[in-house]
This record gives C-alpha cells, structure tokens and sequence, in this order.
C-alpha cells in the first residue's frame, strides 16, 4: 500500500494509492496541503477545494474549531475524528500544543472517551479481540496491514483509571496510551497498535445500554480468562517475536499475575505497576532537592495497595536501598494502607506484591487510634508521622483536612501526591492541599491541575503521570532492541526525569519539566533505558554514538512528506 520512510528524513513516501484511497487514509491524508503536482499525479483534482495549503494553516484552522466547542469531551471527541482522518495533522497539533492537548487526549478527558466511547465510535482503530473470537485471534493479528507493529498496549477495560470497568469502551486507554508514544517519543503511528481484550463487562450500565458496542456478556473469569489471554500472548510472540507489550489498566490480582507470568517470555511491562512507579519516584527525589530530608530518613504512606501502591513501594524501597538502608530498614519506612486499613502481618488477604510491605503488629502496639480494630489512613499519619503521602486508591477526597492538616503538623515540608485519575478521582485538589498546609506542601498529582493562587503566591502544579516514563521507555527498548524490561530500566528512568527536575538548580522551582517537555524527557529516558538494558544483557551492546543515531533514526516528526507514485 505504502513503504514506511526513514522516520527522521524526508525522504519521499512511496505508494500506489491514488484519488479517494490516498486522501481516506489516515496515515497519507495531507488535506489541502497536497501540491499542484501531487494533485495531478495522484488524480485529487476535484475531491479537493482548489486551495493549496500548508500544516500550519492546518493546525490553526482545527484549533480553531476545536476551541469553539462546548465541553472537552467535544475536543476529544473532535481530536479522536482528526486522528482517523489525517494522523499528521492530529500530531503536528498534539506536539505543538501539548499543554493544552494532554488533557484532551490522554486523562482527565480520556476516562469520559472511555465511558461513552460506545456513543462515539466512528471508524476502526486498533484491535478488539472479544472471547467470541478467540479461535480467531491469529487470523485477525495475520492482516499485514500490522506488518510494521512494534508496540502494542493492550487493556481489558476492567480498570479505567479510577473509574472502573467500562468493557469494550476501555479501548480509549491503549488509543490515548500509544498516542502519547507517538506524540512524546516520536514512534511512527504505523508500529503501533491498540488492542482491547472484550472478555466480558460487569457494568450494568453498559450491559444495558443498547449501543454499547462490546460483548455484551459478564466477564470472564478464571481459568478461561487465563486461557483466553495466554491465547492472547502467545499468537503475539508469534506475529511479532520482538514487540514490546504494555499492559495497561487491568484490575487487582490480573495485573500483577500476568506480568509475572509474561515479563521473561517476551518484552513487556504493567504500566500501572512500572510505569507508575518511576515517575512517582522521579517526584520524590526532586522533592528531596527542596526539603533536604534524605531518601533514608523518608517516611511513606500510601492509600491504595493496589498494582499502583505496591509498585510505588517496591521501587521506591530499591532506591532506598541503594541509597544505604538494608531492606528490613527500608520496609519499616512504609505504611501501606488499603480498603482495610494499614496492611499488618497476618492480615487476611494479603497480596504476594503487597507482602514485603506488611507492618510487624509490635511497631503499632502504642499506637492511639480511632478505632480498636482497624488502623485508617489518620491513625496512620498521626502515629507514623509520614514525610511522604502518597494516593493511589482512586476514592476522591480520601486525603481529608484532618488528615493534611495532622500531617503538616509534624512535617515542615509534607510531600503529598494525590496520582488517582482522572482529575474526578483525585485524593485531594491541590487547592485543598496548599490551604490545608499553609502553602508548605509540595505536589504532585495524576491529572493536570491549573495553577494556584493563593494569597500572593502562584503554585504550578505538576503532574506525576506515568507518561514522562513509557513513551521513553517504549524509546529505549526499540532503539536497543531489548528482548526484555528490567526493573532497573524504570529505576533509571525515574532518574533521569529526577535529574532534569528544574529543582536541581532551584529549590523553588517546579518539582518536574513542564509537560510541553515531554519529547525531550522521552528521548533522554529512551537513552537511559537503552544503556540499562545493554548493561543487564537484555540487548546487544553498542557505543552511545550509535545508540544516539538509532533513537534519531527512530524519531518521526509529524510533517508532511512529499509522495512519489509506485506504478503497480
Ligand atoms: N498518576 C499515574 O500515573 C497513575 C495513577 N493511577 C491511579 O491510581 C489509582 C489506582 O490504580 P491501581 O493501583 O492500578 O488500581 P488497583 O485497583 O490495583 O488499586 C487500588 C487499591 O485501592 C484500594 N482501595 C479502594 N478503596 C480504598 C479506600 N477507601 N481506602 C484505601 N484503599 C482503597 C483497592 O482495594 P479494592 O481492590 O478492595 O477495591 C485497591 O487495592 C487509579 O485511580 C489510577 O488512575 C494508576 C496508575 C498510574
Ligand atoms: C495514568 C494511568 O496509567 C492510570 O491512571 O491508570
Ligand atoms: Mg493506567
């Protein structure tokens, strides 16, 4: 149909596709932007205005009416229509207005494009592979329209960021996802691909709404969910041996369970878990450049022990680690709080991820607490004292005044991320938090939050999001041609976010770069990423040098090439 280019040159396109193809093809369409010459060599005299116009007339153009809408689920909605109409154009608009497209294409707005996504559905983006079909699925991966495929990120909607499980609709996550890995980190479109696992929805407003477009079935669950994804799996190893796998949004014990089962079968890794994880820590470190308080000395709690929770800890207990504290030391430094209070030993229920971070019943024996029988988030901050507040549990509000406010009674610098998303989900606005704290806390939240007033002072907020880590991690592994994640490519990555935050020259400055940085921030984890994963033997080694030319090589930039016709 069409030879990918060289992403980083403008060498010309080569295709066969002419007159109504070429300009329905989202990947080739240049709207009014095809030359005079273009128009007559691929007959598009006639299905296009006379006018010959450039990208930047273009991107003023949708701007335009993009902002004229309404609501941001109308710009979602108008930005999804741009994407499968001129992808260029979506990207050449995304890239240079990150600020104000991030939130329109990713969260908060994404989690609406998930819950109505079924009322928006125009025209076929990625793969929905439902258990209805699972006898099919490699006849579906076969379409060599996937030939160039390097990423996938695959959901199966049962947790949409704190909202739940929107089935089929959750599709909008790996759309948004890989976006960002085009928008961030530069991967061509075509060597990506959304997939959404329809197994099912427990959502009763889906299940009823007669447009709902998935499986209009209960989800399924154990040995023939296992079955349906090891299905799943392995018909990827075997279409793309080396294609890198992110899972994303899957709920609870599947998440941490399938990564187990995958991460040393093929290139892959749980955002959510990983992801999550690196930037959280990236925050962390910037925020230790203001308070001064060594990692070491950190005392931190989290609310939430889930995929997010138990990732965060994990990580952040390794750094610890590495920054001198034995491990029995630096798991005493966590307090894990989740739906039944802090996690204690011999506490039913407890997850394998969430064991290493089980409080000894001794360290709360002189507590003084609320209640007897359960210790709560209050209790905790009351009697642990964290340095650190940490919010993954999706419950909106759940870090409350007197929670804050006991906190920054034993903190001078509380340091309080309130990650859940979307912005509906938050543990806490950052408004609350400044107020709650005198304007002493130091943040960082999941979704975008405006800047605050408060008295004579402006707060930028910034936001811990795992999309200043996987675009760059997706970066690395290609540029590297890792056969696997490691655990300690997300830590360097959460380094080298750290160590671009504006903090390192000034204490008063933001806590992370600003997010119309994120391509830079991409490619310098691409290369972090890319030396880890030759330095743990999971890629074959070369010099900096090369590896530089190779991430360029990969790089694409959203402009318009010149097309030049195959005659069949
Ligand atoms: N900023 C970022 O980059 C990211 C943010 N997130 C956000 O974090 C949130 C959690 O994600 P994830 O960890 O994957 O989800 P999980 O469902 O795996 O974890 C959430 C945990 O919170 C627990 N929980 C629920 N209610 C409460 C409560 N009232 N008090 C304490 N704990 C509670 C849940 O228990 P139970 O299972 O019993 O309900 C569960 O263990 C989501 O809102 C998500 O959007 C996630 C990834 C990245
Ligand atoms: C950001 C993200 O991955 C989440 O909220 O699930
Ligand atoms: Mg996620």
């Amino acid at each position: 149909m069409y030879e990918l280019p060289a992403f980083g040159s403008d060498s010309p396109i080569r295709t066969h596709l002419t007159g109504y193809d070429l300009v329905t093809k989202p990947m080739l369409n240049k709207g009014m932007a095809f030359s005079e010459r273009e128009r007559d060599v691929f007959r598009l005299h006639g299905l296009l205005p006379p006018h010959i116009g450039t990208i930047d007339e273009q991107i003023e153009r949708r701007l335009r009416v993009m902002r004229a809408f309404n609501t941001d689920f109308e710009r979602y909605a108008f930005l999804r229509d741009l994407q499968d109409t001129n992808e260029t154009l979506f990207y050449a608009v995304l890239i240079r207005h990150f600020d104000e497209l991030l939130p329109l294409v990713y969260t908060p707005t994404v989690g609406e494009g998930c819950q109505h996504f079924s009322e928006i559905w125009r025209k076929p983006r990625g793969l929905f592979l439902s258990y209805p079909n699972r006898h099919r699925i490699r006849e579906i991966l076969s379409d060599s329209r996937f030939d160039h495929v390097r990423v996938i990120v695959v959901s199966d909607g049962e947790r949409i960021l704190g909202l739940g499980d929107q089935g089929a609709g959750g599709m909008g996550i790996p759309i948004g996802k890989l976006s960002l890995y085009t928008g961030c980190a530069g991967i061509h479109p075509d060597l990506t691909l959304p997939i959404l696992l329809d197994v099912g929805t427990n959502n009763h407003e889906r299940l009823t709404n007669p447009l709902y477009i998935g499986w209009r079935h209960e989800r399924i669950v154990g040995a023939e969910y296992d079955v349906f994804v090891e299905e799943f799996v392995s018909a990827v190893i075997e279409r793309w041996p080396n294609v890198l796998l992110q899972w994303e949004d899957f709920a609870g014990s599947n998440a941490s369970r399938m990564l187990a089962k995958y991460r040393d079968r093929l290139c892959t890794f749980n955002d959510d878990i990983q992801g999550t994880a690196a930037i959280a820590a990236s925050t962390l470190l910037a925020a230790i450049n203001v308070t001064g308080i060594p990692l070491t000395h950190q005392r931190i709690a989290v609310l939430g022990a889930g995929s997010a929770g138990c990732g965060i800890s994990s990580l952040l207990l390794r750094v610890m680690v590495d920054a001198g504290l034995n491990e029995e030391q630096a798991r005493k430094a966590f307090f894990l709080v989740d739906r039944n209070g802090l996690l204690l030993e011999g506490m039913e229920g407890i997850t394998p991820a969430q064991t290493p971070f089980v409080q000894q019943r001794d360290v709360v024996k002189d507590w003084s607490l609320g209640k007897p029988d359960q210790i709560g988030l209050f209790d905790v901050v009351r009697n642990a004292k964290p340095t650190v507040l940490i919010g993954v549990s999706g419950q909106t509000g759940a870090f409350t005044e007197p929670v804050v406010r006991e906190m920054a009674q034993n903190v001078e610098r509380p340091v309080i991320f309130p990650l859940s998303n979307p912005t509906s989900r938050s543990e806490a606005t950052p408004q609350q938090l400044i107020e709650w704290t005198d304007g002493r806390a130091l943040i960082g939240t999941g979704s975008p939050f405006a800047p605050v007033q408060w008295h004579d002072r402006r707060f930028d907020i910034d936001q811990t999001n795992n999309s200043y880590i996987f675009p760059g991690v997706g970066l690395g592994v290609l540029a590297a041609g890792a056969k696997r994640v490691t655990d300690a490519m997300f830590m360097v990555a959460g380094k080298v976010v750290a160590d671009m935050s504006p903090t390192v020259s000034d204490p008063h400055g933001r806590l992370l770069p600003p997010v119309d940085q994120l391509r830079a921030v991409s490619v310098a984890v691409a290369r972090a990423v890319a030396i880890q994963a030759q330095a743990d033997g999971v890629a074959d080694v070369c010099d900096e040098a090369t590896l530089d030319k190779r991430i360029q090589a990969i790089v694409w930039e959203p402009r318009y090439r010149p097309y030049e016709l195959v005659v069949a």
